[in-house]
């Protein structure tokens, strides 16, 4: 049994406050906060001074393994990036360069502090094998392109996804199932997912209206928005987790909390490939779910959420003239709170007795953190992932005084670094 006591941490709590607590930790979850009983005799103790300790980051939409594709294709609309340069080189991807890729990914957001992503791309069992091995938690899908010669390929090793590694590893990697978008996936292939997702009791993870020609397309073709065609073809009954949702009129958003679709927010990537803002507070008014993701590395281009937290801050509250538009603690929940609920969760994203240890440590040394007004401010506004000190996932330690403690960087970058030089040759 793993006893650890994370001792006199300033914590950021369920209620937006932070206080100077003791967090006791038993194997997987977090047993007791405030006053710890002597007689509860923990086998590690982390001296909490001049640390910050918050819920571990929730990514909630990423395609882990395009760390390989980073600055490989920049300044692009997302159409003519997809088409005309991500998806020829993806094709050239091995199974060996998913799992580099996704250990480079799993790296990095250990390191700035995230303990739990959703992923989707294809030779998912690859990114579950570097989920297995570096103690991180996902949820996973095999993304499906529905159209022939490989929609029922993708379709049957998605299913094979599910049953080999849903609620696997102590629960740490569940799966979902994951037709790509509404422009790649037709009517027919998408009310195939929708009967496997029913025979598996599985969720659906698909990008959703995430331009503006995406809409228009959709409404030219089907006479619906991408939103209401989810609803004809049943997907919406599955439990939906939607990435995007830049381009929702008031008719989605109504259909949205009629079926609960939870939505994975990307301001970095929509702002990068130019797809527009999403309307997120009135999306959190209408009282949708909103977690924030990082999309892939290729349009992003890195895997902070900090950095997600800040933007989300400040794009709303610049787009509306409204300085209370997306607060500091309303960022802070939808990278955690929130997120855990978009991802499906009811059991972490927040630091609370009886859920589990997915838990970042912030180092308050340095200047971004002085002078002590308001701690949530600090984070929110001034800080930056480089002050990620510890992390702790499932109850273990990742990640101590900013190294790695189950992976090994210097492996992971010299054979991410090698994959990806070697892919552009190909
Ligand atoms: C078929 S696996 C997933 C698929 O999605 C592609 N992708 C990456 N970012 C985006 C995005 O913002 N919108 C749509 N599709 C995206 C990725 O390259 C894979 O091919
Ligand atoms: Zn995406």
């Amino acid at each position: 049994m793993a006893k650890i006591l994370l001792k006199n941490v300033q914590a950021l709590l369920e209620d937006g406050s932070v206080a100077e607590k003791n967090i006791a930790i038993e194997n997987d979850k977090i047993v007791k906060i405030g006053e710890v009983d002597t007689s509860w005799v923990p086998d590690q103790v982390l001296d909490g001074k001049d640390k910050l300790a918050i819920p571990g980051f929730i990514n909630t939409h990423t395609h882990a393994s395009m760390t390989l594709l980073r600055s490989y294709a920049d300044d692009m609309q997302l159409m003519d990036w997809l088409q005309n340069k991500i998806w020829p080189i993806e094709a050239k991807m091995s199974s060996n360069d998913i799992y580099w890729g996704a250990m480079l990914a799993v790296a990095e957001m250990i390191k700035t502090g995230t303990t739990t992503f959703v992923d989707m791309y294809s030779e998912m069992h690859r990114v579950a094998e570097a989920v297995e091995e570096s103690g991180m938690r996902a949820v996973l899908s095999r993304g499906m392109i529905g159209v022939a010669p490989n929609g029922q390929e993708a379709l049957a090793e998605s299913k094979k996804l599910f049953r080999d590694y849903h609620q696997t590893a102590n629960n740490r990697i569940r799966v979902m199932l994951a037709p790509h978008a509404p422009y790649t996936c037709p009517p027919a292939y998408l009310r195939q997912v929708v009967d496997s997702a029913k025979e598996l009791g599985a969720e659906i993870h698909i990008h959703l209206s995430e331009t503006l020609g995406e809409v228009e397309d959709c409404k030219k073709q089907y006479g619906k928005s991408p939103i209401a065609l989810m609803e004809e073809v049943g997907v919406l009954d599955c439990g939906v987790l939607a990435a995007h949702c830049v381009h929702v009129s008031s008719e989605d958003i109504a259909l949205m909390k009629k079926y609960n679709v939870r939505v994975a927010h990307n301001p970095g990537s929509n702002m990068k490939l130019a797809s527009g803002i999403s309307p997120v507070a009135k999306m959190l008014s209408a009282g949708i779910s909103i977690g924030l993701g990082t999309d892939g590395a290729s349009s992003n281009n890195n895997l902070d959420m900090l950095e997600e937290v800040h933007l989300v801050s400040l794009l709303h509250k610049v787009h509306h003239l409204d300085p209370l538009a997306i607060p500091a603690l309303t960022s802070i929940k939808m990278a955690t709170e929130y997120g855990a609920k978009v991802a499906g969760f009811d059991d972490i994203g927040v630091l609370k007795e009886g859920y589990k240890a997915d838990i970042t440590l912030f180092n308050m040394n340095s200047t971004q953190w002085f002078p002590r007004h308001d701690l949530l401010s600090l984070l929110v506004y001034s800080a930056n992932s480089s002050h990620v000190d510890t992390v702790i996932i499932d109850g273990k330690i990742v990640l101590e005084k900013g190294i790695l403690t189950i992976i090994d960087e210097e492996r992971i970058l010299y054979e991410a670094n090698k994959r990806a030089q070697d892919l552009i040759r190909k």
